[in-house]
């Protein structure tokens, strides 16, 4: 299995619109945990290579519009994507969990992408919207991102979820032009935003609006998991927990290795 070295945002874009699982590293040469996770991702794709998985070298730096988007914030990141999204993701060098995630994402893509017979291109575009459209609980097909919004209804849109405290995903249908002419077919409504709650089309901003106006919105959405409970979530996940820059294996400050490295040596990890 071979491992693709992106060089263009144009190149990123083919990739995503594979079937499959799509692993990008988001590198950059100058940093040395990212030469050792490229020597893990060829043996993970040896491993992986009768699944229906790819592999992808992301130069972060010289892609900054892509880096931008995928919010990578440090060198290695590990974005996990099917459908066009993220469905997983590794930040830093650490090759047990990017192992783990990547074989049990695989598993699950080898299901998905099983196909007993040819299929259309028709049949291929409306199993790809049904798995976009599936790609989270609830999903908002948008012009933009909810960062940027790229028209005054999706940003309407935006602004009244966040308001609801709305736990969502989103597709940016102005990045790809057969999905946005093939879900106006395919669920029979001809414009955009369109929200859709467990794979069902829920409408557009008018639709929204009146259902928000009755109270009904809000009850359909799913919420947003509160700072505080997440925070509480991560501090009570181990009897001993540190939150450091870096992983154990590759602290990234030396406050960080420090502090790892006086509780090895007091035996307590
Ligand atoms: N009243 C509509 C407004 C949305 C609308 O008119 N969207 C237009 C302009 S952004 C659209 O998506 N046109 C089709 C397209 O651009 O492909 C709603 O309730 O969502």
């Amino acid at each position: 299995m071979s491992v693709t070295k992106v060089a263009t945002e144009q190149e990123f874009t083919e990739l995503l619109k594979k079937d499959g699982l799509l692993v990008a590293h988001f590198m950059a040469d100058w940093a040395p945990q990212c030469g050792q996770m490229n020597d893990v991702i060829t043996e993970l794709g040896k491993q992986l290579e009768l699944k229906d998985v790819r592999f992808c070298i992301v130069p972060a730096e010289d892609l900054s519009e892509v880096s931008l988007k995928y919010k990578i914030a440090a060198v290695p990141t590990f974005l996990l994507l099917r459908g066009g999204q993220v469905v997983e993701r590794v930040e830093g060098a650490n090759a047990a969990d990017l192992t783990n995630k990547v074989k049990t994402q695989a598993a699950k893509a080898s299901l998905v992408s099983c196909t007993p017979t040819a299929s259309t291109p028709e049949q291929d575009l409306n199993t790809r919207l049904k798995k976009l459209i599936n790609s989270s609980k609830c999903m908002l097909f948008m012009k933009g991102s909810p960062d940027a919004p790229r028209c005054g209804f999706s940003r309407t849109t935006i602004e009244l979820l966040n308001k609801l405290e709305a736990d969502y995903s989103s597709f940016d249908i102005l990045s790809d032009e057969e999905v946005r002419q093939g879900l106006k077919t395919y669920s029979n409504w001809p414009t955009y935003p369109q929200l859709y709650i467990d794979g069902e089309l829920v409408g557009g901003l008018d639709i929204l609006r009146e259902m928000d106006a009755s109270g009904e919105l809000s009850s359909m959405l799913p919420k947003k998991q509160k700072l505080e409970d997440r925070l509480k979530m991560l501090i009570n996940k181990a009897p001993l927990m540190v939150f450091m820059k870096g992983d154990r294996e590759a602290p990234r400050c030396g406050f960080s290795k420090t502090m790892i490295g006086i509780l090895n040596d007091t035996g307590c990890m």
